[in-house]
């Protein structure tokens, strides 16, 4: 095992290269299964989830190729897929136990095959995740939901049909599914209260360029018209919003000055206001975003909602931020019921932070100390490592396994502005 090693204190500078986005390219590595022709995305990131997820498409018998690399799975960031024909419908417990985005390739092979038997993903540090929603959306459009042995079997042995799915809260992987679902289904859908996640736009952008007839992604109605069939589409990832607003967050940290690289702004309105309200400043330019310190850093509080709202996968890094702000700031969790894991861990570094319910009441230290810290998830590893930045001597953040899921190449893209950082064996 690893450990990545932080000695704090180093102001970063310069300009970083935005990946692209993992929320995005999971669920765009699942529309090849809805073509029996190849469909190119490029501007993939280099990620452990993208191999998991090529692992699984492999399974159910997708041809992938990958171009541009010099050898070795991870070396590529263009990737065709090629699924003349679907050889297995079973996402199998061992693949699903290691991503829960597996889920995803529900939706496109019931579309495509009449059949899909999906391991159950079951819950994750983070809280419960049930996948309800999901088999609520196949159920609107006339699929059979079985429960058996740990698995979900999805079944429309003649083909979906168009329907009404109304959400009761906006989920973003079941508004990714009956999406990919639904452009295959005979007649219209109509999808109420749907995710508004920018990845969701970038995914229906995908499917009508395969010649699907999706209007209203991003809005709360989206209305399908199912069409016979899908044909083939080169495709760019859209860049990662998350991983983009934790540099910017490390910016504003060490007093630094950073551009970010192919960032949207529009993409990241929410956390981009947190980071002025925070008293950083933010510049729109042509090639993307400047974060730079201005002065101490300010409280600020935060409520995690859909978006627009602010998002959940910020909360970590923004809580890091707020351990060293002049004055309190309150940040509330209201979209996973266990989001705080990285508390206790930010506490061992020096910071002052009380949970109560939902809530976390953060009063800023004058500054941290190093320690040796262990990762729970993937952002709360981005929270250690962010605290790991600022805190005084040598912080090491365990179990890399996480931080690999999301975050391309961190400690090279940390140490090209400035910081002291190593990936060190555990
Ligand atoms: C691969 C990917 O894109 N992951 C993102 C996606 O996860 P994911 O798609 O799993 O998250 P959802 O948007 O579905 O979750 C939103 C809320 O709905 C609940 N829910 C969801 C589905 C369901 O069937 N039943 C149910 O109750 C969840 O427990 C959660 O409380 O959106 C989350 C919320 O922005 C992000 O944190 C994840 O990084
Ligand atoms: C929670 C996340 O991912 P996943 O939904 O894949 O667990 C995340 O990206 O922060």
């Amino acid at each position: 095992m690893e450990k990545l090693v932080i000695r704090g204190g180093k102001k970063l500078s310069g300009t970083v290269p935005v990946s692209g986005a993992k929320n995005a390219a999971l669920p765009l590595m699942c529309t090849p299964l809805l073509t029996a022709d190849p469909v190119t995305l490029t501007n993939l990131p280099r990620l452990a989830d993208i191999n998991t997820l090529t692992d699984l498409l492999n399974h159910l018998g997708v041809a992938v190729t990958i171009e541009g690399g010099k050898g070795g799975r991870l070396s590529g960031r263009s990737m065709t897929f090629n699924a003349a024909s679907i050889n297995d419908t079973v996402a199998p417990y061992d693949i699903v136990r290691k991503m829960r985005a597996s889920i995803l390739v529900l939706g496109p092979l019931v579309a495509r095959a009449g059949e899909a038997i999906v391991s159950l993903p079951g819950g994750c540090a983070i809280g419960n995740r049930p996948i309800d929603f999901h088999l609520l959306a196949l159920e609107a459009l006339g699929a059979r939901i079985d429960l058996e042995d740990g698995y979900v079997r999805a079944s429309a042995p003649t083909g979906l049909t168009g329907g009404l799915i109304n959400f009761p809260v906006p989920s973003v992987g079941a508004t990714e599914n009956a999406l990919m679902a639904a452009v295959l289904a005979k007649g219209t859908t109509t999808i109420e209260n749907a995710a508004r996640e920018p990845e969701i736009i970038d995914l229906a952008k995908c499917l009508n360029s395969m010649g699907a007839k999706i209007t209203g992604a991003g809005h709360e109605t989206i209305t399908i018209e199912g069409v016979d069939r899908l044909h083939g589409t080169t495709h760019k990832v859209m860049p990662d919003r998350i991983e983009a607003g934790s540099y910017a967050v490390a910016a504003l940290m060490t007093g630094g000055d950073v551009i970010l690289e192919g960032a949207e702004a529009a993409d990241m309105r929410a956390m981009l206001t947190k980071i002025t309200e925070a008293g950083g400043i933010v510049e729109e330019k042509p090639n993307g975003v400047r974060v730079a310190a201005n002065g101490p850093i300010k409280g600020f509080n935060i409520v995690t909602q859909p978006f627009p709202g602010f998002p959940t996968d910020m909360q970590a890094q923004f809580m890091a931020l707020a351990t060293i702000a002049d004055g309190a700031s309150v940040i509330t969790e209201a979209i996973f019921e266990n989001r705080f894991m990285h508390v206790p861990e930010l506490c061992r570094l020096g910071a002052d932070i009380t949970v109560t319910g939902s809530s976390a009441t953060i009063r800023g230290v004058g500054g941290l100390k190093s320690a040796p810290v262990m990762a729970t998830d993937l952002r709360a590893s981005m929270g250690l490592a962010l605290a790991g930045l600022v805190a005084e001597g040598e912080t090491s953040v365990n179990r890399l396994y996480h931080l690999d899921r999301g975050y391309e190449r961190l400690e090279e893209k940390l140490r090209a502005l400035g910081a002291d950082i190593d990936r060190v064996p555990g």
